[in-house]
């Protein structure tokens, strides 16, 4: 893999084949985040965590059976805390596993705040050739009230470096903060646009259960935007970032067209992916059965249990063909470009409920695209929950 590797080759339209691999620390811990990330204050051992990841691979490529690989993701946690020569190892190890065709995109996610030109170098020398930067705002108060180690000046630095040196770059921003309204995520949004180059990732902020801001949103000192702001938040953001040429793909996921996050499509077009590191989820098929795969979360229990039994499994579900059908339409639905419904009714033996369809389409929820597809329409998109379980059942 090295600089000289063509990017990217293109969509096939296929759900592909990811390797997902988690890293599960971070410098400080955000108050609105319950992804799986960790706070330690000893240097981590990460010559021993990629002798634990290499071991899981294998019982992963076991799983799995021969496969190419069309995207590999590198996320956490804060990944871009790994040496570069950890990752080298990481990327290494996948392509002993599985085929890692040239060419495939291989993402990290960084910090702004744990980014240094000579680290940024030594990933893209590793092989990584899309970044994904958790920028989360461009104003210093909200990056302080979100309790980000980094400020304004840096996440444009970080931006910038990331121009320079991957061929491909996204960031994160979270709106629908805590006293914001249109008229002031406009500009921020419109700032954003032109950093972009040609992906972006808007997160309305979720207040999750048992972080910091649960407590403060449930004693009612931290005050978030009702559903019909939000609302107006999403749709301004819908229009703003098409009218600048980078719409919604998928909810909360922007793209020049052809520029989407191929591991995120691998997802909600439900393709297989293995999942490896402490608190990492796969799916791998086998036959007409998929196996959903789980982790242990906790760094060093997960660590202990792949040194004793060459793997951090904790869960291991078989998933029948109408739990596949279920998943296939609640990622799918997501998307811009909607749901196979062949592959649905394939899997689930049976069309869409025509009554609980034909309601839908005439409330301007969903929509057909041909015989073959069905999607949400934007309005759809607002109470997508609500539309899949009234499809799948
Ligand atoms: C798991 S984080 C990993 C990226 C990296 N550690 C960072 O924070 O910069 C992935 C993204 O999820 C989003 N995220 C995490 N918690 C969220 C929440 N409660 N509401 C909305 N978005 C959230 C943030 O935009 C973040 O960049
Ligand atoms: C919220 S998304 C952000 C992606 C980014 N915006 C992009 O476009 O590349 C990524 C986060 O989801 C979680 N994640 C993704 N795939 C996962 C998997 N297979 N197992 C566990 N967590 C996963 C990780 O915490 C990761 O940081
Ligand atoms: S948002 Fe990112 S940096 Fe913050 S705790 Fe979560 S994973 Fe770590």
């Amino acid at each position: 893999m090295s600089d000289a590797t063509p990017f990217l080759l293109p969509d096939t339209g296929e759900p592909g084949f990811g390797v997902y691999v988690h890293w599960p620390f971070c410098a400080a811990k955000c108050p609105y985040c319950d992804f799986n990330s960790h706070v330690r204050h000893q240097p981590v051992d990460q010559p021993r965590f990629v002798a634990a990841f290499l071991r899981e691979m294998e019982t992963m490529r076991r799983l799995s059976g021969p496969k190419t690989v069309t995207s590999i993701f590198l996320g956490g946690g804060t990944p871009s805390l790994m040496e570069p020569a950890t990752v080298s190892a990481i990327l290494e190890g996948i392509a002993r596993q599985w085929h890692v065709p040239d060419g495939i995109e291989i993402t990290m996610e960084a910090n702004p705040s744990s980014v240094e030109a000579t680290r940024f170098r030594g990933y893209r020398s590793a092989g990584v050739n899309r970044v994904s930067l958790g920028v989360q705002a461009l104003n210093d108060r909200d990056l302080k009230f979100l309790g980000r180690l980094h400020d304004v000046a840096d996440a444009l630095k970080a931006i910038r470096l990331a121009r320079e040196i991957f061929p491909r770059m996204s960031f994160d921003l979270i709106y629908a903060r805590p006293g914001q309204t249109v008229e002031t995520w406009e500009p921020e949004l419109r700032q954003a646009i032109s950093y972009a180059v040609d992906h972006l990732s808007l997160y309305q902020l979720t207040i999750e259960e048992g972080t910091p801001f649960f407590g403060l949103h449930k004693a009612g000192k931290l005050v978030v935007p009702d559903g019909d702001l939000s609302a107006d938040l999403y749709e301004a953001t819908q229009e703003i970032t098409a009218e600048a040429g980078l719409p919604a793909y998928e909810v909360s996921n922007h793209a020049r067209p052809g520029a989407e996050s191929r591991h995120n499509l691998t997802y909600w077009r439900y393709g297989d992916y293995a999942g490896i590191g402490p608190g990492a989820h796969g799916r791998l098929s086998r036959g007409r059965e998929k196996l959903a795969t789980a982790t242990e979360r906790n760094p060093e229990g997960w660590l202990a249990a792949v040194e004793r039994d060459g793997h951090g499994m904790v869960d291991q579900e078989i998933l029948g063909t109408d739990e596949q059908a279920d998943e296939l339409l609640l990622m799918g639905l997501r998307l811009r470009e909607g749901v196979d419904l062949a592959r649905w009714q394939q899997l689930s033996g049976r069309d869409p409920d025509p009554a609980r369809e034909q309601t839908l389409l005439e409330h301007g929820f969903i929509e057909r695209l041909g015989n073959s597809r069905l999607r949400c329409t934007p309005k759809g998109m607002l109470i997508l929950d609500a539309v899949v379980a009234d499809l799948a059942c």
